[in-house]
């Protein structure tokens, strides 16, 4: 049955970000400590939006290869509720943490061959295989891009995905208020995810925001009776 997915709105940057993505109902935010990239804050920035935000609105950290005890401090000192490993961070590392861990595969016909402890693939069955070393919370399945590890609003061929993950599957990549339906009944993942495509100028676009959540709503009629990759 398809069920709301999850909402996450990724690369918070300011106040007015945090308003945008919560005022249209994201279910979540994430703020992005991938040191050099375009949405990167620093945690200083990021705790006294946290600070300020109101209850029930989950709030992830996206990392990419940090040191373990960075991380620590940055989800402490951040009080962050959720940990995005958005890098090659391997089985292991992805173990023991006091959050729930989302951890990132990425998808794309460019993609590189995949060598051992690839986290970027051309095909659905090796990132599969690589998916079920992983003991985390749920994977979130980007797009591949050459030149960054995400954020480019890039799609890529959803009928790539084969099937469920042992977890909960989150679709990201290029996604905005146009195609996130059609994302959501071809995939009918657990939650889906977007930075540019609710941006405007770099910054998010409430208006943009409101009709990405809105289009990412289940509506009656919608239930064709397939499973969710819950
Ligand atoms: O958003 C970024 O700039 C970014 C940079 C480096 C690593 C991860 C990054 N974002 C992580 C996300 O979860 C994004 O929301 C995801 O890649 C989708 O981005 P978009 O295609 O722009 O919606």
């Amino acid at each position: 049955m398809l069920v709301n997915p999850r909402v996450k709105i990724c690369g918070i940057r300011s106040f007015q970000d945090a308003e945008a993505a919560v005022g249209a109902g994201a279910h979540a935010i994430a703020f992005n400590f991938v040191r050099g990239s375009r949405r990167y804050i620093n945690p200083e920035a990021a705790r006294e939006i946290i600070l300020e935000l109101p209850p029930f609105v989950s709030v992830v950290g996206v990392f990419a290869d940090e040191p373990r005890y960075s991380v620590e401090e940055i989800a402490s000192f951040c009080r962050l509720q959720a940990l995005q490993f958005h890098g090659e961070e391997t089985p292991e590392y992805c173990r023991r943490w006091s959050y729930p861990v989302i951890k990132a595969f990425r998808l794309g016909d460019d993609a590189p061959e995949a060598k051992k402890g690839a986290t970027a693939f051309t095909d659905w069955e090796p990132l599969a295989q690589a998916a079920h070393e992983y003991d985390v919370n749920a994977f979130l399945i980007d797009a591949y891009c050459p030149n960054a590890l995400g954020g480019m609003g890039r799609t890529f061929d959803w009928s790539k995905i084969g099937g469920r993950l042992r977890r909960p599957l989150i679709l990201a990549g290029g996604l905005n208020p146009k195609n996130v339906r059609e994302a959501i009944v071809r995939v009918r993942p657990f939650g889906v995810d977007v930075a540019s495509g609710v941006e405007t100028d770099g910054k998010k676009d409430p208006a943009k925001a409101a009709a990405f959540v809105e289009a990412a709503r289940f509506r009656p009629g919608d239930d064709d009776g397939s499973e969710a990759l819950l």
